[in-house]
C-alpha cells in the first residue's frame, strides 16, 4: 500500500501545485489507478471503523431500523476526509455561540415581541398557530421557567461572493448529531493520522469536538438544577426514529458520566402515560421526569392527533425542564430569525455594542413578503433567494423557478397567505472536491458544506450556570443540490480542517 501511497502521493504534489484554491487532496486524480485503489482502501477502513465505533444510522432499506435497535444499521453518510475552512471562519462562529444563546433567552422573555411577530403567520400556518395557543396559555397563566436548558445549533455557510460567514439559520429544537459529530472528528483524526503523513495532512488542524459530552453534561446539569434524585430525563422521541443512535450517545453519557437515567417516550406515550401533580411534577408511567429534552415535536408531522398536542401542552404546564421550552421553540423560527434582522431590534434584547455588531455581521438578508421591493426582486432574479415555510426539519425550502412560481401564486391569493414565508439570501460556498462514502459506496463529487456550531445555555433565575459553544457538526453536500440534510440522504457528515 505504501508504494501505491508514494506515486499517489506524488501526483498529488505535481496536482496540487496546480489547481488554485486546491481542495484538501482530493483522494482521487483522474490520472492512473493507484489512487483509485486508495481511496477504495480508505474507504473500507472509515466505514469499518464506523461500525466499529457507532458511528451508524438506520437503514432505511431495513423496515425494523427506526423502531428496533440493534437492527438494520449502516454507517452514517461520511465525507473521507475534513472539509477545509480558514481559522479565521471558525474562530468567528465560535465566538457567536454565547452571543446567540443569550439573545435566544433574552426573546423568550418578552412573550408579546414573540405573539406579535408571528400573529400574521398564525393566520395562514395552522402548525405555529397551535404553537402560539400553548404560548399564550403559559403567558396567561403567568408561567415561570426558573430552570432554563437550550442546547441549540447555528448553521453557517461561508459565502464565496461576499467571502464572509452568514448564518442560515439558529435551530432550537431537536438540533441532530450532537452525539455522532464527535466521532466523525475522531475518524477523520485516525484516518489522517494512518494516512496523513503521505497526504501531507496534520491531525491536530482537525479542531477537538466534544459535543456530545457537553450536551449530556448540560442535560445532566439542569437534572441536578431540579434536585430531585428519584427523577429521570425524558427524551421525547418519534415512533420511527433512524437517527436512534445519535440519541443513544447522549443517554450513555447521561448514565455513565453523570448517573442519570433517561427515558425515551414518544409524544402518544406522554399523553397516555403521564399527569402531572398538583405541585406541578410531571409523572409518566411513575417515573418523576425533571427534564424533557424534545427530539421530536418540531414539525407538524409529529402531532398527526389531538393526542400529541396535549402531551404537549401537558408537559409544558408542569414544572419539568422543557429542552426547549415553548418559548425557546418559537424564538427558533424563521420567522423570529426574520424580524431579529430588522434594524434596532436586537438593540432591545441586547446591550454590549460590540456583540450586537458581531451577530448582525453574520446576517444574510432576511425580509418578510410585505416588503414589495423585495418581492418584485424575487420574481426577478429567484436564483438569489430562498423562500421558507416557518418549518424545521429540512426539505421545505423553495429554491430557484419555484421561488418566482410561488411568490406569483402567493401575491395572487392575497391576504396573509404571504406571511406564511420569509425570503433569504441565497447563500453561495465555494465548491471543491470531496470523497463521499454512503452505504459502503465511496464516490466524488463536488461539494459545498455547513457549518453547525453547537451552543448550550443553562440558568436558574438569574444565576447562567451554563453559556458556552459544545462543538460543531460538518454537513456536506453535492453541490447541485438545494436542501441538502443529512437524513434527507443529500449531506453527509463531516469534520473541519483548519487552514
Ligand atoms: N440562504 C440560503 N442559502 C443557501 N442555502 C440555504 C439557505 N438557507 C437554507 N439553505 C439550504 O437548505 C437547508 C435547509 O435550510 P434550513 O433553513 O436549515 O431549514 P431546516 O430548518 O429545514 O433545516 C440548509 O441546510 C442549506 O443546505
Ligand atoms: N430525527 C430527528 C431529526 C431532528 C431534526 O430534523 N433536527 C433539525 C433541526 S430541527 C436538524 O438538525 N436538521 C439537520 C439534520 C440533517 O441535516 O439531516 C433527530 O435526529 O432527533
Ligand atoms: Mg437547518
Amino acid at each position: 500500500l505504501s508504494f501505491k501511497f508514494r506515486i499517489y502521493h506524488l501526483k498529488l504534489r505535481r496536482n496540487s501545485s496546480r489547481a488554485q484554491h486546491s481542495p484538501l487532496p482530493a483522494m482521487s486524480t483522474t490520472e492512473g489507478k493507484p489512487d483509485a485503489d486508495a481511496v477504495e482502501e480508505m474507504a473500507r477502513e472509515a466505514a469499518a471503523w464506523c461500525a466499529m465505533h457507532g458511528l451508524v444510522v438506520g437503514d432505511r432499506a431495513d423496515p425494523r431500523s427506526g423502531t428496533v435497535p440493534g437492527v438494520g444499521l449502516v454507517h452514517a453518510p461520511i465525507s473521507l476526509l475534513p472539509s477545509r475552512l480558514p481559522e479565521s471562519f471558525w474562530s468567528q462562529a465560535c465566538e457567536l455561540a454565547p452571543l446567540f444563546n443569550e439573545l435566544v433567552d433574552r426573546v423568550s422573555l418578552d412573550g408579546d415581541f414573540l405573539q406579535d411577530s408571528l400573529s400574521k403567520t398564525r393566520q395562514v400556518d395552522d402548525f405555529t398557530s397551535r404553537l402560539l395557543d400553548i404560548h399564550r396559555k403559559m403567558m396567561d397563566a403567568n408561567k415561570k421557567e426558573n430552570i432554563r436548558l437550550g442546547l441549540h445549533r447555528s448553521d453557517y455557510m461561508l459565502d464565496s461572493e461576499t467571502n464572509s460567514l452568514l448564518q442560515i439559520e439558529l435551530n432550537t429544537i431537536s438540533v441532530s448529531f450532537p452525539g455522532l459529530c464527535s466521532i466523525v472528528t475522531e475518524l477523520h483524526r485516525t484516518l489522517i493520522n494512518q494516512y496523513g503523513n503521505l497526504l501531507c495532512l496534520d491531525a491536530k488542524r482537525v479542531p477537538g469536538n466534544e459535543a456530545s459530552r457537553q450536551f449530556a453534561k448540560a442535560l445532566a446539569k439542569a437534572w441536578d438544577e431540579f434536585n430531585v434524585d428519584s427523577a429521570v430525563v425524558m427524551m421525547i422521541v418519534q415512533p420511527e426514529e433512524r437517527n436512534m443512535y445519535d440519541q443513544y450517545w447522549l443517554v450513555k453519557y447521561l448514565r455513565e458520566s453523570h448517573g442519570v437515567t433517561t427515558i425515551r417516550k414518544t409524544l402518544s406515550e406522554v399523553e397516555a402515560e403521564g399527569r402531572v401533580l398538583p405541585d406541578g411534577t410531571l409523572v409518566v408511567n411513575d417515573r418523576k421526569v425533571t427534564v424533557v429534552y424534545f427530539r421530536a415535536g418540531y414539525t407538524p408531522n409529529d402531532y398527526p392527533s389531538e393526542a400529541e398536542w396535549s402531551a404537549r401542552l401537558l408537559m409544558e404546564q408542569s414544572s419539568a425542564v422543557k429542552c426547549p421550552s415553548i418559548s425557546y421553540h418559537l424564538v427558533g423560527t424563521k420567522k423570529i430569525q426574520q424580524e431579529l434582522a430588522k434594524p434596532n431590534v436586537l438593540e432591545r434584547f441586547l446591550e454590549n455594542k460590540e456583540e450586537i455588531a458581531k451577530l448582525r455581521q453574520c446576517f444574510a438578508g432576511l425580509w418578510s413578503l410585505d416588503d414589495e421591493e423585495v418581492v418584485k426582486s424575487a420574481i426577478e432574479n429567484p436564483d438569489l433567494f430562498v423562500l421558507k415555510p416557518q418549518r424545521e426539519g429540512g426539505g421545505n425550502n423553495i429554491y430557484g423557478l419555484d421561488v418566482r412560481e410561488a411568490l406569483i401564486r402567493l401575491k395572487k391569493e392575497g391576504g396573509d397567505a404571504l406571511s406564511a414565508y420569509i425570503l433569504m439570501q441565497r447563500i453561495f460556498p465555494k465548491a471543491s472536491l470531496a470523497s463521499l462514502v454512503r452505504g459502503g459506496v465511496c464516490h466524488e463529487a463536488l461539494t459545498v458544506s455547513e457549518l453547525g456550531i453547537y451552543g448550550a445555555y443553562l440558568r436558574n433565575k438569574d444565576k447562567v450556570i451554563i453559556n458556552d459553544k459544545c462543538g460543531y457538526l460538518m454537513r456536506t453536500k453535492v453541490s447541485s443540490s438545494d436542501e441538502g440534510g443529512v437524513a434527507a440522504g443529500f449531506a453527509v457528515l463531516d469534520s473541519l480542517y483548519l487552514t
